[in-house]
């Protein structure tokens, strides 16, 4: 069971900021997206490129719904059809931190390009020199405090990251995840949500670094919904995004008519940028989640809410406090990511 609802804060847990006033460049949030697109990565990123609170400073690439590689194509694919090939990619991590190279693959989900058996030209821009681990490195001592990291794939790039700077978590202004299932059951087995599955080592480590981290599990993401209809409405707007997002839906909703037998589509990513746009429409508690590395229940989330003292020391006791989130104003959610995508 999942206690952590005493902790329940109202609607002003985050800095709030407003949403949709023309806002200043000194207020906009700088974000890097660590991404394995993947279709609802690539609803994300065209999301977060519409988004006037945010300012995307870079896409790092890892592997989970793609192996890394296909990660970074995809990437900079989307990139051009945003017309902002400015924004640099660095690629990521190809193998597990305990370097496992046999990664799982949601390509069952995607497609085996990604974005819905599309196959789409090559990019023409190359990803940077530098490797996910140390942009993300390099960005976070360029402005200490100020980088919202927004984690949408396995943790493990965040992690190296951590490794290669041991005050990475104190410099890092908040890590948004989009990782853990608390109090349901998970998407790639009962136990385990599958990016904290994709390396439950790396996830361990950075819930536990310290850092200022909102996690958005599957609890939440599987309650924003896109339907048949408004996919519909979406294709019959103009917008360069609109109709290229409409494109590649097709193959995720036959994913989730097979697997859950629902005519609509989770919008797991994109809910987790609208942590970072408008925070004021989650709720979240806070306490200690450890990971389960192995074994069957490998990848749980395993949230303690420290209202008891447990006798001796456990393996949650002195660990740092994360976010977790726990209700979200879903009608609300839907509508502004709806509003933009319609929009661009
Ligand atoms: O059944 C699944 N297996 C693997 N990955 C999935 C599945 N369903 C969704 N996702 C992907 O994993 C993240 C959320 O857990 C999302 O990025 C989603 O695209």
């Amino acid at each position: 069971m999942f206690h952590g609802f005493i902790y329940l804060r109202k609607r002003e847990p985050f800095q709030t900021k407003p949403s949709n006033s023309a806002m200043g460049e000194s207020e906009r949030k700088r974000i890097i997206i660590d991404t394995d697109p993947g279709i609802d990565d690539a609803m994300a990123i065209l999301l977060a490129l519409s988004s006037p609170e945010i300012e995307v400073i870079g896409l790092t690439t890892i592997f989970g719904n793609v192996y890394t590689n296909l990660a970074t194509k995809n990437a900079l694919h989307l990139l051009e059809i945003a017309e902002r090939t400015d924004i640099p990619v660095a690629e990521g991590a190809h193998s597990t931190l305990k370097k496992v190279l046999k990664v799982r693959i949601a390509d069952f989900v995607h497609g085996s390009d990604g974005l819905g058996n599309q196959y789409f030209p090559p990019p023409q821009a190359k990803a940077i020199d530098q490797s996910a681990a140390e942009f993300l490195v390099e960005k976070v001592n360029q402005y200490p405090g100020k980088i919202t990291v927004v984690a949408l794939g396995p943790l493990t790039n965040i992690a190296m990251a951590m490794e290669l700077d041991h005050k990475f978590s104190q410099k890092v202004g908040q890590i948004v995840i989009l990782g853990g299932a608390f109090a349901v059951n998970g998407n790639v087995n009962p136990a385990a949500e599958a990016n904290v599955f994709g390396d439950p080592d790396a996830s361990d480590i950075v819930f536990t670094s310290g850092a200022d981290i909102l996690t958005v599990g599957i609890n939440i993401t599987h309650q924003v919904i896109m339907t048949d209809a408004d996919r519909d409405k979406l294709a019959k707007c103009e917008g360069k995004f609109a109709q290229y997002l409409c494109k590649i839906l097709d193959c995720y909703f036959s994913y989730h008519m097979d697997a859950y037998a629902i005519q609509g589509i989770y919008l797991h990513d994109p809910t987790t940028i609208i942590a970072v746009v408008n925070p004021s429409l989650f709720t979240y508690t806070e306490g200690i989640v450890r990971v389960q590395t192995c074994g069957i229940t490998k990848g749980l989330t395993i949230f303690d809410n420290t209202m008891k003292r447990f006798e001796g020391i456990t393996d949650w006791s002195n660990k740092p406090k994360i976010k977790v989130a726990v209700t979200a104003d879903t009608p609300a959610i839907f509508q502004l990511i709806m509003d933009r995508l319609m929009n661009s």
